[in-house]
């Protein structure tokens, strides 16, 4: 058996209000069942009712928060969003291997914790200039998914131009997951580090995250699909 890949792109819900996920959501149908990320944005207008609301629908969820405090505190977060009953939640992994310990005792069943390395709306040159990390921006993320693994989580969050040697790194089983996903010829916004669905694919992402190229089309069931159809495609 081949190693698990999320057939499912990712949908990032970043809206303001409850009511536009609803209206996103009656767009595909109830039959379609989708994995969903729902981030900062709608989490802090909408709370864990929104969550809950997706889970009824019989969506998955990516609880996209990425927790950075000290460890105590993580936990304690943790603990509360494990009721929640999300298929993924993340940390940052700059919190620390203890953090990130802490996160996975707070989190204790069957949600899976990852870590972001670099957010892929950070190029080499902002990382070096800003953080002071005096190395490659490849050598930053693949540090960190070292000491990531290390903590014992599922995999991270980077961009699809560091999967292959993050797996290298870790093994093939840790999860890549790869927003900064943008359709050929799309706009790239904020995002640095981008890549399209099928070359992600062909380079070993295991989950891919896409945002604005579907929630901002004209038409976000097809844009969804062509997607799909792109990212299934190796
Ligand atoms: O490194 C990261 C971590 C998280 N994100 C999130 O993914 C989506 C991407 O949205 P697009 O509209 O497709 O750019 C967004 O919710 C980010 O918060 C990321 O982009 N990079």
């Amino acid at each position: 058996m081949g190693k698990f890949v999320e057939n499912r792109p990712v949908i990032a819900l970043d809206f303001p209000a409850f009511s536009d996920v609803k209206n996103f959501l009656e767009k595909f149908g109830q039959d379609e069942k989708l994995y969903v990320k729902v981030g900062m944005e709608l989490f802090y207008a909408a709370g864990p009712d929104v969550v809950k609301y997706i889970k009824s629908l019989g969506h998955d969820v990516f609880l996209d928060l990425k927790l950075h405090d000290i460890p105590n505190t993580v936990k304690s977060a943790m603990k509360v969003i494990a009721n929640l009953g999300v298929d993924l939640t993340n940390v940052h992994a700059a919190g620390g291997v203890e953090m990130m310990q802490e996160a996975l005792d707070g989190l204790a069943g069957t949600t899976k914790l990852i870590a972001v390395t670099q957010l892929t709306s950070t190029s080499e040159a902002q990382m070096q200039a800003f953080q002071n990390i005096q190395t490659s921006l490849t050598e930053s993320v693949v540090h960190y998914a070292q000491k990531t693994a290390e903590a014992g989580l599922a995999g991270v969050v980077c961009s699809a131009q560091e999967v292959e040697l993050i797996k290298k790194a870790t093994s093939e089983d840790f999860i890549c997951l790869t927003p900064g996903i943008r359709p050929a010829g799309a706009a790239v916004g904020d995002q640095k580090r981008v890549m399209t669905p099928s070359r992600a694919r062909q380079i070993g992402s295991d989950f891919i995250v896409v945002g604005r190229p579907i929630t901002q089309a004209e038409n976000p069931v097809s844009a969804y699909h062509l997607i799909k159809n792109d990212w299934l495609q190796k």
